[in-house]
C-alpha cells in the first residue's frame, strides 16, 4: 500500500496534475463533493453544478475484506490502491487524502451525503446541524449496516470542511408518500403510532433516479409512468412506481426486509429469531446480525455475497453458488411480480446497481419467470449490456419493456443538495 500511497503524492506534483488543478477551478461554479457510504462500499464524487460535470470519482469497494481497494478517477487517469483489510474509517481517511492531494479543498462549496434512514423526521432532504445528527444517530439501531458510517462520513467531512453547508439525502424521503396499506406492517397500530414502526423502504435515491432515466428512454413523462425498478447491489430492493412517487418497495423498518442480498436474508419468517434463539441460545442481537451479514448469497453460497464469484462459481459447478443464484432471481422475480399489484399496469422494469447493471445471466433467469406479465428479453440485446450498459434489453415484441439503466445515486444527491441550498 506504501509503495502505492507513494506513487500517488509523486504523480500529484506532476506537470499534468498542475494543468488539471488549474483546469478544475475554471470549471467550477458550484463544486459539490458527494459521500456515499454503502454496506460493503463507499463512493465519493466531486461534481460541477448546475452544468453536472463529473469532476473525480472515487470508489472504495470489498470494505473489511482482504481485498478491499481504494481506486480515483480524476481527468480520465484512474489510479488504483490496496487497503487490505481497511473498514469504513480508514478507507474514507484514505480517499480524502488522496482526494485533496489533487483538489484544492477551498474550491468546494458543499458536501451532500448519503444517509440512509431517515425515519420519519426526515421526508426530504436537509442541511446538517447538530439536532439532525443527533436524530441521524437515534435511527441508527434501525440500519445498523449504515446509519453509523454514515455519521462517521458526515463528522470526517465536516472536519475537513467546517465552513460550507453539509446536506443529508435520505434512502427513506422518496417511499414517505408510500399508502398506509402498503407502509403499515398488520401488528398492533399503536406499534406505529408509539414506536413508528413501519415500512420506510430504502436505496430511494436510486429508484427515483433511474426512474426518471427510464421514462426518458421511454419518451414519457415521469409522472405519467408505471415502473418496477430493481436497485440490485450489495443491498437489494425493488420498488413500484407510479404517479412520480414510489407506491411500494420491498425493504421495511430496516433495510433487512425484503429481496436476498449479499449478505442479507430479506424476508424471513417472523419466528424465526424466537426458534433460533432456542435452538442455539442465541441472543436476539445475535441472531438479527447473523441475518444482516452472514446470511443472503454468502449464507447460501457459503462462498461469497459477491455475485461475480458466484456466477463463475455456478458455472464450475459449485452447487451452493448455483442455488444461491437461483434463490437470488427467484425470490427477485417473485417480488416483481407482487410489487405489480400496486401499479395494475406495467410500462417498465428497470435493472440497476452493480448485479443490475452488469450480471446478464441475472436479468435473463428474473424475467423468464415473469414471462406472464409479458415481459420478454431479447437475448443479444441482454448480453451486449453486460459490462455496462443504458438501454432496452426486451424483446421488440413484449408487452412490457424491460431496460437497464446504469443508477447515478452521486449525481441525484447533488441535485437533492442544490434545492436545499437555492
Ligand atoms: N460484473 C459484475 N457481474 C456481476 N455482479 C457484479 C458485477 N460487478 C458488480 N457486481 C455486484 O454488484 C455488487 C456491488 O454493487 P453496488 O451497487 O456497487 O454496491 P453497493 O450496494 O455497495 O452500492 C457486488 O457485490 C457484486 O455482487
Ligand atoms: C440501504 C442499503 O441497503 O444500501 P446499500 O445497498 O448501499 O448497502
Ligand atoms: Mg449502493
Amino acid at each position: 500500500m506504501n509503495g502505492s500511497r507513494l506513487w500517488l503524492i509523486s504523480k500529484a506534483h506532476s506537470p499534468s496534475d498542475t494543468t488539471y488543478r488549474s483546469g478544475l477551478s475554471a470549471l467550477a461554479e458550484k463544486m459539490i463533493l458527494i459521500i456515499n457510504t454503502g454496506s460493503s462500499s463507499i463512493k465519493m464524487a466531486l461534481i460541477d453544478m448546475p452544468s453536472e460535470k463529473l469532476l473525480a470519482e472515487g470508489m472504495a469497494e470489498r470494505l473489511g475484506e482482504a481485498g478491499a481497494s481504494v481506486s480515483w478517477t480524476v481527468a480520465d487517469t484512474t489510479q488504483s490502491f490496496d487497503i487490505s483489510g481497511a473498514e469504513h474509517l480508514a478507507a474514507m481517511q484514505q480517499m480524502l487524502d488522496s482526494l485533496f492531494l489533487k483538489v484544492n479543498k477551498q474550491q468546494i462549496t458543499a458536501v451532500g451525503h448519503r444517509v440512509v434512514h431517515g425515519g420519519e423526521r426526515f421526508v426530504a432532504p436537509v442541511r446538517l446541524d447538530h439536532a439532525a445528527m443527533a436524530e441521524i444517530e437515534s435511527l441508527s439501531h434501525l440500519a445498523p449496516l449504515h446509519n453509523p458510517s454514515n455519521l462517521l462520513g458526515i463528522r470526517v467531512l465536516m472536519e475537513h470542511l467546517p465552513a460550507i453547508p453539509h446536506v443529508a439525502v435520505f434512502d427513506t424521503a422518496f417511499h414517505h408518500a408510500m399508502p398506509p396499506h402498503a407502509s403499515l406492517y398488520a401488528v398492533p397500530y399503536h406499534w406505529y403510532s408509539e414506536y413508528g414502526v413501519r415500512r420506510y423502504g430504502f436505496h430511494g435515491t436510486s429508484h427515483h433516479y433511474v426512474g426518471q432515466q427510464a421514462a426518458g428512454l421511454l419518451g414519457r413523462e415521469f409522472d405519467d409512468c408505471r415502473l418496477l425498478t430493481a436497485h440490485l447491489g450489495n443491498g437489494c430492493s425493488a420498488a413500484a412506481i407510479a404517479g412520480g412517487v414510489s407506491v411500494d418497495t420491498t425493504m421495511g423498518m430496516t433495510p433487512l426486509e425484503g429481496l436476498v442480498m449479499g449478505t442479507r436474508s430479506g424476508d424471513v419468517d417472523p419466528g424465526l429469531h424466537d426458534f433460533i434463539a432456542r435452538q442455539r441460545d442465541d441472543s436476539l442481537a445475535t441472531i438479527t446480525d447473523a441475518l444482516n451479514r452472514q446470511s443472503g448469497l454468502l449464507g447460501i453460497s457459503g462462498l461469497s455475497n459477491d455475485m461475480r464469484t458466484l456466477l463463475e462459481a455456478a458455472d464450475a459447478g459449485h452447487e451452493r453458488a448455483r442455488l444461491a443464484v437461483d434463490l437470488f432471481c427467484y425470490r427477485l422475480a417473485k417480488s416483481l411480480a407482487s410489487l405489480a399489484v400496486a401499479l395494475g399496469h406495467i410500462d417498465a422494469i428497470v435493472f440497476t446497481g452493480g448485479i443490475g447493471e452488469h450480471a446478464e445471466a441475472v436479468r435473463a433467469k428474473t424475467v423468464q419467470q415473469l414471462a406472464f406479465l409479458g415481459a420478454e428479453l431479447d437475448g443479444l440485446k441482454n448480453s451486449l449490456h453486460g459490462s455496462q450498459s443504458h438501454g432496452f434489453i426486451s424483446a421488440d415484441d413484449a408487452n412490457v419493456s424491460v431496460l437497464v439503466v446504469a443508477t447515478d445515486e452521486e449525481k441525484m444527491i447533488a441535485r437533492y443538495v442544490c434545492d436545499v441550498l437555492d
